[in-house]
């Protein structure tokens, strides 16, 4: 089924996977642009620093409920499937813009997590850390928003929109090493951490896509398939 793919792994050297929220649609995390998505139900500006910053008690009815989600989800076929590759060295790296944790979950070891991770928290006064399933037992107790010792209000990990992506350079500087890259359960759309799949095609890298709908880079990748991560991952493996 997936032959030019696994050719085109095999005859690569430096493999690297550039994931989204696809890939944890089937641990049963929602996405955020498709049929399903949660920028159909909320507006992307409450995932904003803005919105932490006016409005920080809806911040965290909107974030506690995710984490509570993410603490009950489990890595899916999908993660599964890129940890074996990782193991087969037909794989370098994960860069992903997920915060869900599920890549580690599932056995990846090489991840980085350009918009951060759910599972740690911090004071955004002093930058004190906590875990965030202390902080949810905070809110459980009904103190919302958070709060630091210091008085300062806690918030997740992540990058929120309006926010510099830390991990930037460094992702751009593996996506400049690597020779393929499979853009996996992502739309492709949120800068710039998309600009990880277009440096290894400028680079004269191959581009594989997994998406189930389209994305801006299609027309560009030597290989778009439409279908299910946790079914079509599993396969190119075997
Ligand atoms: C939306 C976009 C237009 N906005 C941006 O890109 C903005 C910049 C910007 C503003 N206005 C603009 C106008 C034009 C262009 C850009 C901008 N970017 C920023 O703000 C970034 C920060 C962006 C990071 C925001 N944080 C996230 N997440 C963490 C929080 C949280 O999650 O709550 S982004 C968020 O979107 C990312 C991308 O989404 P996807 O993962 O691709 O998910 P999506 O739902 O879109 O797609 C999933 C796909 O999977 C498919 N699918 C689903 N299930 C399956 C399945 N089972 N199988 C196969 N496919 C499947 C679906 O069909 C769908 O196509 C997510 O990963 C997630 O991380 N920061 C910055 O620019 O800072 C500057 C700066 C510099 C210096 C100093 C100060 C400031
Ligand atoms: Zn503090």
């Amino acid at each position: 089924m997936y032959e030019k793919i696994v050719e085109y792994l095999l005859s690569s050297s430096y493999q690297i996977a550039f994931t989204g929220a696809g890939m944890s649609t089937g641990s049963g995390i929602s996405d955020f642009r498709g049929p399903n998505g949660l920028w159909k139900r909320y507006s992307p500006e409450i995932a904003s620093a803005d919105f932490l910053r006016k409005d920080p008690k809806s911040f965290w009815e909107f974030y506690s409920v995710r984490m509570r989600g993410l603490f009950e989800a489990s890595a899916n076929p999908s993660h599964k499937a890129l940890a074996e590759m990782e193991r087969m060295g037909l794989l370098k790296w994960v860069i992903t813009q997920n915060i869900d944790g599920l890549h580690q979950q599932g056995g990846s070891r090489n991840v980085i997590e350009i918009h951060g991770t759910m599972r740690r928290s911090y004071c955004s006064t002093c930058f004190e850390p906590y875990e965030s399933s202390e902080v949810l037992k905070m809110i459980d107790q009904g103190q919302n928003p958070p709060l630091c010792k210091c008085g300062g209000v806690i918030r997740p990990d992540v990058v929120l929109f309006g926010e510099p992506v830390k991990e930037i350079e460094r992702a751009l500087k593996i996506a400049s090493r690597a020779d393929l890259v499979m853009a996996i359960g992502t739309s492709l759309t949120v800068y710039p951490a998309n600009l990880v799949p277009r440096t290894v095609k400028e680079n004269g890298g191959r581009l594989i896509i997994v998406n189930m709908e389209e994305t801006p880079l299609d027309e560009v990748a030597d290989e778009v398939v439409r279908g299910q991560v946790e079914k079509v991952l599993p396969e190119i493996v075997e």
